[in-house]
């Protein structure tokens, strides 16, 4: 009985079967329409209070118990999320996020087991250069996730754009993703290399988290 319920309970997604045939043709996904204007809003004023409470640090390179901050490679400042301890901003973060996760583990038995996210402020000046994210000393990161908090008013003048090396025919592809807001980029994490061009104005606003097996 129970097995049978599980099977009606469960529902065909298309923005989910979008993303889980964009990881497996190209090993990313960009979903320009995975949080609503509004939630964004909700989400960037969470980040924004945070922000300005002076919670964030400076980013480090390395893993969480091994950081060395090295400003010539990244320039973000971060806070963790606990989300034992969220907030709204947070919970409406993590409830879309959660859902992905069910259902990549019904669909696909990827294994997500555990996660991490955090706020990112990149004030104007800033960037992270070219990197693959398990060179943060960890191997269990399966998924990146990262969401753009700014508003409307952002413009591609601002630069801070996520630039992602693609592979095409055995040649490199760059591709440059504009932080628009609610737009969320999911990357195999082992796999592409990316980084973050130098913001040239305003700051630019995101959570980025990694999904991760074991
Ligand atoms: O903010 C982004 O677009 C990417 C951030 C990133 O690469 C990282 O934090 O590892
Ligand atoms: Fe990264």
């Amino acid at each position: 009985m129970d097995i049978l319920f599980e099977e009606i309970d469960f529902q065909v997604n298309d923005q989910y079967e979008q993303i889980i045939e964009d990881l497996q043709k190209k090993k990313y996904s960009v979903v320009d329409d995975f949080f609503s204007a509004e939630e964004i809003e909700i989400i960037r004023n969470g980040l924004l209070t945070k922000y300005e409470e002076d919670q964030f640090k400076k980013s480090a390179i390395g893993n969480r118990v091994n950081e060395l901050i090295e400003s010539e490679i990244r320039g973000d400042f971060i806070l963790w999320l606990n989300e034992a301890e969220a907030g709204l901003p947070e919970k409406t973060y993590f409830n879309k996020i959660n859902q992905l996760v069910d259902y990549l583990n019904r669909t696909c038995f990827m294994g997500i087991l555990h996660k991490e996210f955090h706020y990112a402020v990149y004030p104007k000046g800033t960037f992270y250069k070219r990197h693959l994210d398990t060179f943060q000393n960890d191997g269990r990161r399966k998924l990146s996730v990262v969401c753009y908090l700014n508003d409307e008013s952002w413009k591609k003048e601002n630069g801070g754009e996520l630039t992602i090396y693609t592979e095409e025919n055995g040649t490199e592809k760059p591709i440059d993703l504009f932080p628009f807001p609610g737009r969320v980029v999911i990357f195999e994490s082992q796999e592409l290399e990316h980084e973050v061009q130098q913001v040239k104005n305003d700051k630019r606003l995101s959570i980025t988290g990694w999904l991760k097996t074991r």
